[in-house]
């Protein structure tokens, strides 16, 4: 079940098995045929130059200089040049292209992933993943591992010219050679536990980048910026120190291709200097010998180059895969219902707009987890703020690594306890309940990012679950609490919720929710940009904003978390009348943080702890519930 998987931390990311890379590189098969076909090709002319070489130099030996074997040379050493850049090319571009695919497959993913994924894991691991776990697999064909193809005729070629050219001179050559390889195969392996670990560091770095960026209003105004750049700097020197590891390992991988031929030289010179003073060897085959030498070490290197290449791409698509692998929030799925007109208005006339029926709820443990983790985190930060005051960087690092722990397992409590209650169709239900209550939950059930662990939650008398997703979603307008705003125009914000409207329907909305004045406010009107660098919007103008993106949609039912930022009067006044037009004709379920706005409602749900603890109408309800009196009284009202 996914919502009970563990977040995985660096050391447990599983890493990808060889045939994992496969349907990467073969993407574009024919591509890949052809550089592998020129890659060939060019080897042959690669071999062809020592050959041409020693006969070259035979001739001159012999006073048979013959002018049209220079130019044979030239001609093959430059079309071998030619071919190795127009392979360069390709390989550059096909990698670019894996890079590419890699990304399309994991943003797909990413977007349909369960909600319960976003909760449980940290957002800067996840963009990570898609800006800088891809690149590594581009260094797969880029440093060589196609070339190694290719190498490998060269490879073998080379080896059988040398020993029809002088076998005890290669018996003598390839030892050394055949120990670097084995010392290289085994040390791959820590390349790619050391890569993964890198990848995995990297992700810690985005997301506390990512935290400390997100939370910048706060650093300043509680003077913790030092604090939260001791954290950054934490991850950021974890990510030098894991290139490390890997420049560790690297270090040895490649004086080993060069020692080997550096020792492989030596015999060579050596004992081939005593065979040629011998005469047992002509100097032509000692030259020849010699270039196949580096012919044969050439693709050595690149294999060398290759393998670690290999090795790092197995540890980042071990992170990439992960996603990948991650079933989509649709997965398991069965829909029998389809919706039809306004919330199934056709099945069942009758039957209430939603209906929750003994629905209990606890979150998945991964997801408790995470949030505790985040608590935990905020609390020590807190603690330490008020005991320090200022936050100084050498403290905040060590009451940081108590952070670092994996948290025990925890038990996930009970959310919303046997809740039930009814939205009629047409009318104004308001939930209200202190702070932690379960009404946030409650709303994310009926958008099922959530689903109940036991009851049953209905729209238009049809269980949830039986519902398509974007049915069900078409029918309802989310309105969140603190709804952002995207970056981008009051257009672009205003055809989310429906991207055919008009410019006519978007001014009638916003006209509707009291934000007429808004395309007053810039010569550029709809088209003018919301946000940092264009039109500013008041925490109550962000939520009628998005209130207007809903209408536009025209959902049959309405979701509202009213913001529990404190909207001046005239504001307020703005936000009620705002309500009142889009709540006729619709049926209307909100999170009431001020009594005010649903003293008039049809009918208010108190929680506490989970659980309804009285229904009624505010009339009603100042009399049953001793809690709803209180709240009542705190704010006013009774
Ligand atoms: N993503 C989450 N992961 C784990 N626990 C959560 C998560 N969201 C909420 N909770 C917990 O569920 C309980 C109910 O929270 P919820 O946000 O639904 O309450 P609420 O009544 O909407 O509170 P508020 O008025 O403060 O928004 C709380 O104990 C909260 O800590």
């Amino acid at each position: 079940m996914v919502g009970r998987r563990k977040s995985r931390g660096a050391s447990d990311t599983p890493r990808a098995k060889l045939g994992q890379l496969w349907p990467y590189l073969f993407a574009d098969k024919p591509m890949m045929l052809s550089i592998i076909g020129i890659s060939v090709v060019g080897a042959a002319f690669d071999l062809a130059q020592p050959l041409l070489m020693g006969l070259l130099v035979k001739q001159v030996e012999q006073g048979t200089f013959d002018m049209q074997l220079v130019w044979m040379l030239v001609a093959v050493v430059a079309i071998g040049a030619t071919l190795s850049g127009v392979q360069h090319f390709l390989l550059q571009r096909t990698g670019e292209h894996i890079v590419l695919l890699a990304r399309r497959n994991l943003i797909r993913k990413l977007l349909r992933l369960p909600i319960s994924e976003f909760d449980a894991r940290r957002t800067g691991d996840l963009v990570s993943r898609v800006g800088s776990d891809t690149t590594l697999l581009r260094a797969v064909l880029t440093q060589g591992l196609i070339e190694a193809i290719g190498g490998l005729l060269t490879f073998v070629g080379a080896i059988v010219a040398m020993l029809i050219i002088d076998p005890v001179l290669f018996a003598v050559t390839s030892g050394s050679v055949l120990i670097a390889l084995l010392i290289v195969l085994l040390l791959g392996r820590k390349v790619m536990a050391a890569s993964a670990a890198a990848q995995a560091q990297v992700g810690a770095l985005t997301a506390a980048t990512e935290r400390a960026i997100s939370a910048m209003r706060t650093l300043r105004a509680t003077g913790s910026v030092e604090h939260e750049e001791a954290t950054v700097m934490r991850e950021a020197e974890g990510a030098y120190r894991r290139g490390l590891d890997i420049a560790k390992v690297s270090a040895f991988m490649l004086p080993m291709s060069f020692l080997a031929l550096q020792l492989a030289l030596v015999a060579v010179f050596g004992i081939g200097g005593v065979r040629v003073a011998a005469g047992d060897l002509a100097i032509s085959s000692l030259i020849a010998f010699i270039m196949f030498l580096f012919l044969m070490v050439a693709p050595l290197t690149q294999f060398f180059g290759a393998i670690s290449a290999v090795f790092s791409a197995l540890g980042a698509l071990g992170r990439i895969e992960e996603i990948n692998q991650l079933p989509d929030e649709t997965a398991a799925d069965r829909v029998t219902v389809t919706l039809r007109g306004p919330a199934n208005a056709e099945a069942a006339p009758e039957a209430a707009a939603l209906e929750f029926d003994g629905v209990s709820f606890r979150y998945p443990e991964a997801v408790v987890r995470a949030e505790l983790a985040k608590r935990d985190a905020s609390a020590r930060f807190d603690r330490f703020v008020t005991a320090s005051g200022r936050a100084a960087a050498k403290d905040a690092d060590k009451l940081l690594a108590l952070d670092t722990a994996e948290s025990a397992p925890v038990e996930s409590p009970l959310v919303l306890d046997d809740v039930s209650f009814t939205v009629p169709r047409g009318s104004r239900v308001a939930l209200v309940g202190p702070s932690g209550a379960g009404k946030s939950t409650t709303l994310s059930l009926i958008e099922r990012f959530y689903d109940p662990t036991a009851g049953e939650i209905r729209l238009g008398g049809a269980a949830l679950t039986s519902i398509d997703r974007r049915d069900l979603r078409a029918q309802l307008g989310y309105v969140q609490q603190n709804s952002p705003t995207l970056a981008g125009t009051v257009r672009d914000n205003l055809l989310l919720g429906n991207p055919t409207a008009s410019d006519d329907e978007c001014v009638a909305v916003l006209r509707e929710v009291n934000l007429g004045n808004i395309v007053d406010r810039s010569p550029a009107g709809l088209d003018a940009q919301v946000g940092e660098s264009g039109i500013r919007l008041s925490g109550g103008e962000q939520q009628r904003l998005a209130i207007a993106r809903t209408l536009l949609a025209a959902p049959p039912i309405l979701l509202l978390d009213e913001s529990t930022s404190a909207l001046d009067g005239e504001n307020e006044a703005l936000m009620r009348t705002a309500l009142d037009r889009v709540a006729s004709g619709r049926s209307v379920l909100m999170i009431a943080h001020r009594l005010a706005t649903v003293v008039d409602a049809d009918q208010i749900v108190v929680m506490e702890h989970g659980r309804v603890i009285g229904t009624g109408t505010h009339a009603e309800l100042i009399e049953s519930v001793p809690l709803y009196r209180r709240l009542a009284e705190h704010q006013l009202l009774a």
